[in-house]
């Protein structure tokens, strides 16, 4: 079995400085003497953004489509390919301007390959200029702006050249509203040490930094390997139970009164589907939500199987 790849996640909205962070961290990537593959999600026909990395950097594009739509199980196979001929330490994803960073998040986490991964850090680079006038945009646009805020750990301000002091106060004072737990950083040029933040040892940190540290990625995910097939009716009696910070479930599974197949399921947000394949694959769980409470569930998962 390889070793786990770390995942980063950059987010942000159209021409917030996604691209020029990306170039900042690859550039101490390199002086870390890491292994760096990078994935892109592009809206437009064709790709701009690859001219601005260096060609020793392995690249897979996802372009013209968004992650939140069709592109997802693109986003996934691209990972996978990485993962499997390239086997970086790091894998950094530049979501398009428009993607929510939970679908970048919840594409990362396929039933295949989610034993195999950790997002390390959701990055969101906020547009200081944009944040201000926010008002003149929809307000469609202007929700999407705030969730890239809140499900962020990392939240990097661009563009303060451009702000005056009252606005840069109001940001300041805004973001940490919108999501608390997320470190900030107030930049020019996506100018920071971002990696050192990302892999800095959380045992050499004074202690009550490591609370804060552990709790800075608030999404967290859940892989269970089931080992025989269990009662569908259970595990439907155990879907409807879960609290609604569970938003997430993905993976395969095998029924006890259809052993012959495999039931690829998917759950968002309460609603759940099955589909049933004549492949042989492992029975992954993915389960994704908000402060999992991963004993317990791993306790129930295990319950369903003796059964
Ligand atoms: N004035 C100013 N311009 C910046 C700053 N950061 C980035 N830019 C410029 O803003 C433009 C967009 O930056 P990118 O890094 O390409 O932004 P992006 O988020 O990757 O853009 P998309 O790929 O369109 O989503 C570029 O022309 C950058 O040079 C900054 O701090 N101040």
């Amino acid at each position: 079995m390889l070793d786990k790849i770390e995942i980063v996640i950059l987010s942000g909205f159209l021409g917030s400085g996604k691209t020029t962070l990306l170039q900042n961290l690859l550039a101490q990537e390199q002086q870390r003497n890491r292994k760096v593959a990078v994935l892109m999600n592009e809206i437009g026909q064709v790709s701009i953004d690859r001219n601005l990395l260096n060609d020793h950097t392995p690249l897979e594009e996802i372009i013209n489509g968004c992650i939140c739509c069709t592109s997802k199980t693109q986003l996934e196979n691209a990972l996978l390919t990485l993962y499997m001929q390239e086997k970086p330490d790091v894998i950094y994803i530049e979501g398009s301007g428009i993607a929510h960073p939970m679908e970048i998040y919840d594409a990362c986490l396929s039933p295949v390959i989610a034993q195999n991964i950790i997002v390390k850090s959701i990055i969101t680079v906020v547009d200081g200029n944009i944040w201000s006038g926010k008002h003149t945009l929809s307000l469609r646009i202007q929700k999407l702006l705030e969730e890239q805020i809140r499900y962020a750990d990392q939240i990097v301000i661009n563009k303060v050249d451009l702000l005056t002091s009252g606005q840069y106060n109001q940001i300041v004072e805004d973001t940490k509203q919108l999501n608390p737990h997320a470190m900030q950083h107030m930049t020019t040029f996506s100018r920071l040490n971002v990696v050192d933040i990302i892999n800095r040892d959380q045992k050499s940190l004074l202690s009550h930094e490591k609370l804060h540290v552990t709790e800075h990625l608030h999404v967290s995910s859940l892989t269970y390997t089931f080992d025989k097939p269990i009662n569908r009716d259970l595990f439907i009696k155990w879907l409807e139970q879960l609290p609604v910070s569970v938003y997430r479930i993905k993976g395969f599974l095998k029924f006890l009164d259809d052993v012959n197949s495999i039931a690829l399921f998917q759950y968002a947000f309460g609603v759940p589907f099955f589909y049933r394949e004549e492949v042989n694959l492992p029975l992954n769980l993915v389960i994704i939500g908000e402060n999992l409470a991963k004993d317990l569930l791993k306790e129930q998962l295990n319950q369903l199987e003796q059964y």
